[in-house]
């Protein structure tokens, strides 16, 4: 069998929790072979976000080139994505090229409140790449951006991930972490309309730097490796569980997960069908 392959185009985080950083260790962790077109560079640790600074969009079709003429990725996905013009220029090359199943994380701010994403670009997002998401994994503030609706009880998250799939994205994940409650839960609407929820104890940290990133990549691993979209939900909410549980500590601000965390059977997720 061939090794899976996998792309994240995203952004850089120098302090190694999040972005292409974040994704590259959960492809490695979850044994898929993973490749990296950088969008931006940010100069960040644990702190926040001291600078951002884009790559050329003429430098992402280069890359997303190189990668097509010698690989068969199986699966990708997207994070931090800086402005309108490297959206458009993402979604661009996404169209042209056979690069499998596209996670779009739609990365807006970082958790100091640095923009990782111009607030023009918010409608190339939902015009040109969310009909090209297999998944979309907005957090709730995320949700509320997208679809310009408040989200204040499970009625309007069901609501706001119907709005979503409407936009064009076959499967939508909103996910809980920014909201309170002893439990963290993810809301996931599945391609035939069918909901469930994942949820699993919040663990009290301030170590929670590039969860989402690690949750969307493990994702897209999954994938590469022929997993059901539901089958690769569920490991990667595990697998998320784990590296916060199972916690590091590097930074002296909102530190990263421990992405060699072990995937172990303890990590119990409950499925709490619709
Ligand atoms: N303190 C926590 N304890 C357990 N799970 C968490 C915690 N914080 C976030 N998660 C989980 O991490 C994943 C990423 O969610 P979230 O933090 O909302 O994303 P983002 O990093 O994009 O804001 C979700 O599965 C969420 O439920
Ligand atoms: C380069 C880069 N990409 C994405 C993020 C955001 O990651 P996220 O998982 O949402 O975690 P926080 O930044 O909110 O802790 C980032 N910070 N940098």
């Amino acid at each position: 069998m061939q090794t899976p392959q996998v792309v994240t185009i995203a952004g850089s985080d120098s302090g190694g929790g999040a972005g292409i950083q974040a994704d590259l260790k959960t492809f490695q962790a979850r044994k898929v072979f993973g490749m990296s077109i950088l969008v931006a560079l940010t100069a960040q640790n644990t702190q926040g976000v001291q600078e951002s600074l884009p790559i050329p969009c003429s430098f992402i079709n280069a890359q997303f080139a190189s990668l097509a003429d010698d690989f068969q990725i199986q699966a990708a996905k997207t994070g931090m994505l800086f402005d309108q013009d490297h959206v458009q220029a993402v979604a661009d090359n996404y169209r042209n090229f056979s690069f499998g199943p596209l996670i779009v994380d739609p990365v807006m701010v970082a958790k100091g409140g640095h923009p990782l994403l111009q607030k023009e670009a918010i409608q190339t997002i939902k015009t040109e790449l969310v009909p090209q998401a297999y998944a979309i994994t907005p957090n709730l503030p995320e949700a509320e951006v997208l679809t310009g609706s408040k989200i204040r009880n499970k009625e309007e998250i069901s609501k706001a991930a119907a709005t979503l799939q409407k936009m064009g994205a076959r499967n939508v994940i909103i996910k809980g972490g920014h909201s309170d409650g002893k439990e963290a839960t993810d809301f996931v609407l599945m391609e035939d309309k069918s909901s469930f929820q994942l949820s699993a104890p919040r663990i009290q940290t301030k170590n929670t730097h590039g969860t989402g990133d690690t949750f969307s990549s493990c994702i897209t691993a999954e994938l590469a490796k022929n997993s059901t979209f539901k089958e690769a939900v569920i490991i990667a909410k595990k697998f998320i569980q784990g590296a916060i549980e199972e916690g590091i500590s590097v930074g002296s601000g909102h530190g990263p997960t421990n992405h060699w965390a072990k995937l172990s059977e303890e990590i119990t997720v409950k499925e709490i069908v619709e």
